[in-house]
């Protein structure tokens, strides 16, 4: 049986990441889609897990060929998800997870109704800035232009099928497993379903 196409997605800094960490250390059934980026590599990261580093005439190129299911500009750097990898694995039985921002989300929305849509957020944004703060990976000009991305993403939440307000760590682990292995088990019906908040 095909895998389930997931969306998750929300303001920089909401905990996206580390709650899909959790539900991947948990849940065997689930694959992650690794984006590709023009956006430098963070101290620690390597190509090809965290993300494909490419120039931004490579990403150009990857754009002219088709060979994303979405992509966007975000904060100064494209970002996009490679569709082909993306049907290999959901062929092989595996949800795979997207890890990706709003424009991308609406994208992904469109070409794929039977996507599951997730949306995590911080409980308030004054949290999301010093989460943002905390893991110190952008310059005061760029965590400023996540922010003010965050605004909109925010205002956007009721696009999505469900949503975890990432308050308490722990919490918010066993919310994501739990949503992500009722998930696994639903029926790929298409559309819209009954979302019943997390
Ligand atoms: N519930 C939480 N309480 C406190 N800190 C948290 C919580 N969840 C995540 N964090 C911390 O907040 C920071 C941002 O988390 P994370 O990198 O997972 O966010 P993200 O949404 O994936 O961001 P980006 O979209 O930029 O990749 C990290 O330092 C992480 O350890
Ligand atoms: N539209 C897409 N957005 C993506 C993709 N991969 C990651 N992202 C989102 O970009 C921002 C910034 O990420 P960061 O790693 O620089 O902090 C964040 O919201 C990601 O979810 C993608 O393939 N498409």
């Amino acid at each position: 049986m095909r895998g389930r196409l997931i969306v998750v997605s929300g303001p920089s800094g909401a905990g996206k990441g580390t709650l899909i960490r959790a539900a991947l250390e948990a849940v065997p059934e689930l694959a992650y889609s690794v984006s590709a980026t023009t956006r430098p590599p963070r101290p620690g990261e390597v190509d090809g897990r965290d993300y494909i580093f490419l120039s931004r005439e490579e990403f150009e190129a990857w754009i002219r060929e088709g060979r994303f299911l979405e992509w966007a500009e975000y904060s100064g750097n494209l970002y996009g998800t490679p569709e082909k990898k993306v049907d290999e694995l959901l062929d092989a039985g595996l949800s795979v997870i997207l890890e990706i921002e709003l424009q991308g989300a609406r994208q992904v929305r469109r070409r794929r109704p039977d996507a599951v849509m997730i949306f995590v957020r911080a409980p308030s944004l004054e949290e999301n800035r010093r989460r943002l703060e905390g893991r110190a990976t952008e310059t005061s000009e760029a965590l400023e232009r996540r922010l003010e991305a965050a605004r909109n993403e925010v205002a956007a939440r009721d696009e999505f099928d469900y949503e975890i307000v990432n308050d308490e760590l722990e919490k918010s682990r066993t919310a994501m497993i739990k949503l992500m292995r009722q998930i696994i088990r639903s029926p790929c019906e298409g559309g819209r379903r009954d979302a019943e908040r997390a």
